[in-house]
């Protein structure tokens, strides 16, 4: 077997990791000839990880036409870089390859989920389906091999098989699903509530807050993720609560980090003038704020979140407006 990934950060050298330790043949393509040097040479990515040691089998280039003989393509780059991406290796698949995506965010000008983008940009000759591999699981833990399940969700069952059976192992677990509409839904709108989550602890709140907001929030990714099709069992699973739970409570997460910056400058303008990041939830926000209004769906913290990035609310206002929303049974 062999795989190609796409993207040298933080998420694609943790599926490296995992795939090096499973003895695939697996080889790095990135933009950034510092970091895939650092791979190659120093079995490093010290730019995300300074002190974790990669395995040393894992390959590294900025040569695309690596992409060539792969069975399997596993995208990591953030969501804006999809479509290019797909876009740019499609010449050189030369089978039906299976095209794993890792992103967790919708396109920026249609709105459309990651498995959509795909199997819009890599043409039916060359795919063999698009599997999601999602769930709760910060890169700066699978590259310790600090122990994670996650999901590999697909409409085509034996490509899930496929993929579980190539990443699983002692410390890495993978599980698989076939509701792709609820699984990218989740995985895509807790970004946002990890913001607030930041927010909120930037706030000077505390762990009774954490847990409203996590309560709150599955029940607004859920009428959400119904209205377009998803399962409500789905969102109680990795994808659902479990990569809620992750994204709120841990420093890793930069939804996290960016929200808290925001809560203890009381504005979303340092965001805007400093952040370098991958911070997908920001445009998440915008994405579900746009499509909740569309559907006529209530969602309260996504549209709080909306206003302190886009509008210029403060958050200290937003978290008061949301606790003297007009009450309501549970
Ligand atoms: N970091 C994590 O723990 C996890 C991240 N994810 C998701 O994975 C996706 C990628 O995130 P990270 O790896 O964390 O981001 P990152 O910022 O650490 O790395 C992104 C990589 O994509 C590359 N890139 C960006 N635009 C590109 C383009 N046009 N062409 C080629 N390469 C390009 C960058 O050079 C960089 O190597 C995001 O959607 C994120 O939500 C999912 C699970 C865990
Ligand atoms: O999706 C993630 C963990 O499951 C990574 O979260 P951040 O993008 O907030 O770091």
């Amino acid at each position: 077997m062999k795989v190609t990934i796409i993207g040298s950060g933080s998420w694609g050298t943790g599926i490296a990791q995992v795939l090096a330790d499973n003895h695939v043949d697996v080889t790095m393509w990135g933009i950034e000839e510092d970091q895939i040097n650092d791979i190659q040479n120093n079995h490093k990515n010290s730019m995300f990880f300074k002190d974790v040691d990669l395995n040393p089998n894992i390959k590294a280039t900025t040569d695309i036409s690596v992409v060539n003989g792969s069975d399997v393509v596993v995208l990591s780059v953030p969501t804006i870089a999809i479509e290019s991406v797909c876009k740019q290796i499609t010449p050189y698949l030369d089978k039906k390859t299976i095209i794993v995506n890792t992103s967790k965010g919708f396109h920026p000008e249609t709105n459309e989920r990651m498995s959509e983008v795909i199997r819009h940009s890599i043409p039916e000759d060359k795919l063999s389906s698009v599997v999601s591999l999602i769930g709760p699981s910060h890169a700066e833990e699978v590259v310790q091999r600090i122990l994670t399940t996650i999901s590999a969700v697909s409409l085509n069952p034996e490509d899930a098989k496929t993929i579980q059976k190539t990443f699983s192992n002692e410390y890495f677990r993978i599980y698989t699903g076939n509701d792709e509409i609820g699984s990218e839904m989740g995985v895509a709108l807790k970004n946002s509530i990890a913001v607030a989550s930041g927010v909120l602890s930037g706030l000077g709140y505390g762990d009774n807050t954490r847990a409203a907001l996590i309560t709150r929030g599955i029940a607004e990714i859920i009428r959400f993720g119904e209205a377009f099709g998803g399962k409500r069992e789905t969102f109680m699973g990795l994808t659902g609560i479990g990569d809620l739970i992750v994204t709120c409570t841990s420093p890793h997460s930069r939804n996290f980090q960016a929200g808290y910056e925001i809560g203890k400058a009381n504005t979303a303008q340092i965001f805007w003038d400093t952040n370098k990041k991958t911070v997908e939830g920001v445009r998440t926000a915008k994405v579900v704020h746009e499509l909740a209004e569309e559907k006529g769906i209530e969602m309260p913290i996504t549209n709080e979140i909306y206003k302190v990035l886009y509008e210029g609310k403060d958050p200290a206002t937003s978290a008061k407006d949301l606790m003297l929303r007009q009450l309501k049974p549970e």
